[in-house]
């Protein structure tokens, strides 16, 4: 199996943010094409692999800061620690275990590195390994792109969960006349959105602050609103770290979208 790259401490914390979440991305397509692996022992092993890759390089380059991680022991030093990492070493662990496919495997699935300082997400990344690419919390343009979900069919589009859409899924979808579209992964339904290939992500029911750190960071360097289904602000490096809803849209959807959850 191929050894991730060396990573140098030397850049800026976004540069760092989008490098290891490209090479933990590498490291989990090497473990899925050479381990034999399939399903949940697949997802296991990756979980296990990315989180000690993450670990390891996060203590090595940035050893002053701590880590939240969803496949690590939350110790609660974070909690006095001006800055703290906040990684999901593979967010849709399901969809990244699922190999059997027309293209031999999923592609909704994504690696999650943000950073939190002084109380809000200040840069961070989300890498789509299986798609090649890493979206960072740069003000960069994204062109719109294709691969996550078909093509678009001219009506807006709202992504949930595949396996957990919200019970206010429906309402969304009615409000925008828009069609609702399961993708797995939150990462990869806000990333949807930053590509143009979804208008709104919204989620509700559960969740924990890995799966939206990195994706909401990224989605508002990009011009995307980001809050909780009443429209107050997300808040990261809390002591719960339980984040149970989200949503991620274009701004001027907000104000119905809002409306259509809270009707
Ligand atoms: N009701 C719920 N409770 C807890 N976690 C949830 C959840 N619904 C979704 N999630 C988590 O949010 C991420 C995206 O889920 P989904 O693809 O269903 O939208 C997944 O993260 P992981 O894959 O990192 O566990 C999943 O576990
Ligand atoms: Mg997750």
């Amino acid at each position: 199996m191929a050894a991730p790259v060396e990573l140098s401490a030397d850049v800026s914390d976004v540069e760092l943010a989008g490098a290891l979440a490209t090479a933990a991305g590498e490291l989990l397509l090497s473990v899925r094409a050479d381990s034999g692996l399939s399903g949940r022992e697949l997802g296991d092993a990756g979980d296990r692999r990315s989180d000690d890759f993450l670990q390891d390089q996060l203590a090595k380059l940035r050893p002053d800061d701590a880590v939240l991680s969803e496949e690590s022991a939350d110790d609660l030093a974070r909690l006095n620690a001006a800055r703290v990492w906040i990684v999901d070493p593979v967010d849709g662990t399901r969809e990244y275990g699922t190999l059997d496919t027309p293209a031999g495997g999923r592609s909704d699935w994504a690696v999650h590195v943000a950073l939190w300082e002084a109380g809000s997400l200040v840069a961070g990344a989300v890498a789509l390994p299986a798609l090649g690419v890493t979206y960072s919390s740069d003000s960069t343009p994204v062109a719109p792109e294709t691969g996550l979900a078909p093509p678009r069919t001219g009506r807006p589009r709202v992504v949930v969960s595949g396996s957990r859409p919200p019970e206010f899924a429906d309402a969304v979808a009615a409000a925008l006349d828009a069609e609702l579209v399961p993708v797995g992964s939150a990462g990869a339904k806000a990333m949807a959105v930053v590509r143009g290939e979804a208008d709104a992500y919204v989620h509700g029911g559960g969740q924990f602050e890995w799966d939206s750190a990195a994706p909401v960071v990224v989605a508002e360097a990009k011009g995307l609103w980001c809050s909780r289904i009443d429209g107050t602000p997300l808040e990261y490096n809390q002591r719960d770290t339980y984040l149970p809803d989200l949503i991620v849209c274009r701004p001027e959807l907000a104000e119905t979208i809002i409306g259509a959850i809270q009707a």
